[in-house]
């Protein structure tokens, strides 16, 4: 973090542009929800099964109540047969009250469906397999077997007057017909939402669409996307899924979860910032977004990545000359995002070789300093000079411009007294030496 210790603020006068924003939705895109998604939030869940993820009671709650507070819509938990103590977790959490509704997440099983309605959850997501991998080698069952089995346990979960999810797990791998006849079935018997999982991260954007595009045709329920990030899409196939009709992502805070995880939710806040601001900024309190990831971090013993959206410790710093002179000027030709949505700010990192002027300047005043534009030419070059033989710290820059600055306003020796002093105009040092 070194390096940007004690760098300048740019400033933030920069107009924003007032055109429609080109990375919204197009006014064309009837089915998007891009300007009406919902979050269903998975760290007590999916972020669970993340390798590092031990989370005490204590902790879910604190964790539970940071989401809530966010603003999250719901906040998916561990199916409560996991174990004893996930049972009363998932119970405690309902108890506190929260504005978001608490989900739990099953299997598709009656067994696991009469514990998980008895814990107070407003809502149960229910899972099951559908593509062959699965079908052959986890739990063994075919698609008659797991309609059936569907029917049985959505009814049970409606009859006991709460929300009733059903999803297929590895839907991208699963056989389009056989999905979609499940996801009819199961939306004629008046399932609140259905579920599309990218159980191993295999699916690309353009996939995402034709999918959701082609449920959207089917169903008249809600439909919610879950994505795996092993081929690093989970950020842009959750805003492609909004944009085919989708209603509600699943994310984990830093995208903790099985293997490296799914959709993250500063990313999705990033991504979804861009697209509509207003939307966003109404519904979800972003400047809680770092604070609830330090908390995350740190139960789960990981660093913030240094190239995180949002938070990574780099992600509002400019370094380069020709970004920091511009930057300077209008924050908005080098970010798409604003810092201060998040409570953050932009950093210059002036102390560098590949510095320019403009940014010297800024440096120069924020020093109180005065130096004409020329000048700043030159003790910029002083400074890339020095940067070429090691790297710079905030302190070696401030030196070379305060003893530069010294060099040009500090009298060489002290005036030679004579009778008439004011007739005479004190010589710089510089002045004498350039003589
Ligand atoms: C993709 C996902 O992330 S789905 C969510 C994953 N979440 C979890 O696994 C929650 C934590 N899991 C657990 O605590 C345990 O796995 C339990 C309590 C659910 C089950 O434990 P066990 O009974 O010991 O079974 P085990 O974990 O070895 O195997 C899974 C069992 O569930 C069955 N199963 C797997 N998926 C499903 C499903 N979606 N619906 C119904 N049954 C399923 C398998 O057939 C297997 O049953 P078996 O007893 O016939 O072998
Ligand atoms: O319930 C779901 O929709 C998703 C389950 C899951 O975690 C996955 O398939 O990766
Ligand atoms: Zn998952």
């Amino acid at each position: 973090m070194s390096e940007t210790n004690g760098q300048t603020n740019g400033s933030s006068n920069g107009a924003q542009p007032q055109q429609r924003n080109p990375y919204g939705p197009h006014p064309s895109d009837f089915l998007s929800n891009v300007s009406s998604f919902q979050l269903i939030e998975s760290t007590l869940r999916e972020g669970e099964q993340f390798a590092n993820a031990f989370f005490t009671t204590e902790k879910k709650i604190e964790i539970a109540k940071a989401l809530d507070d966010f603003g999250v819509d719901y906040i998916e938990l561990t199916s409560p047969v996991a174990s004893e103590q996930s049972r009363s977790d998932c119970e405690a959490i309902c108890k506190l009250g929260l504005k978001a509704k608490i989900l739990t997440h099953i299997r598709c099983h009656m067994d696991d469906a009469r514990v998980a309605v008895e814990t107070g959850v407003d809502g149960v997501d229910v899972v099951i397999g559908t593509s062959q991998f699965l079908r052959q080698f986890s739990h063994g069952k075919d698609m008659s077997y797991i309609t059936n089995q569907a029917i049985e346990v959505i009814e049970f979960v409606k009859s006991k007057g709460i929300e009733i999810r059903f999803s297929s797990e590895d839907s991208f791998r699963s056989d389009i017909v056989d999905l979609l006849n499940i996801y009819r079935t199961v939306d004629k018997i008046g399932v609140n939402r259905v579920g599309i999982a990218d159980t191993v991260g295999c699916a690309n954007p353009r996939q995402v669409y034709e999918l959701v595009k082609t449920l959207k045709s089917v169903v008249h329920c809600d439909i919610e996307c879950h994505f795996h990030d092993d081929t690093g899409c989970a950020i842009a196939n959750a805003y492609t899924a909004l944009e085919a009709g989708a209603k509600l992502i699943d994310v984990s805070v830093l995208g903790i979860g099985e293997r490296n995880g799914i959709t993250p939710l500063g990313g999705l806040m990033a991504r979804m910032i861009a697209a509509d601001r207003d939307y966003v900024l109404s519904k979800y309190k972003l400047h809680k977004l770092r604070d609830l990831e330090t908390l995350v971090a740190e139960a789960v013993q990981v660093n913030i990545p240094f190239n995180n959206p949002i938070t990574g410790f780099c992600a509002f710093t400019h370094k380069a000359g020709i970004h920091a002179k511009a930057i300077l000027a209008n924050p908005s030709t080098y970010e798409i995002l604003q810092p201060s949505d998040f409570g953050l700010t932009r950093y210059i990192h002036f102390a560098n070789r590949l510095t320019g002027w403009n940014a010297i300047k800024s440096r120069v005043d924020q020093l109180n300093l005065h130096l004409t534009d020329a000048q700043c030419k030159e003790v910029t070059a002083k400074i890339k000079k020095m940067g070429d033989i090691r790297p710079l710290n905030i302190d070696d820059v401030d030196s070379i411009i305060k003893d530069f600055h010294a060099d040009i306003t500090t009298p060489a020796f002290p005036p030679v007294a004579t009778n008439n002093d004011e007739d005479v105009e004190p010589a710089t040092k510089k002045q004498r030496l350039d003589q």
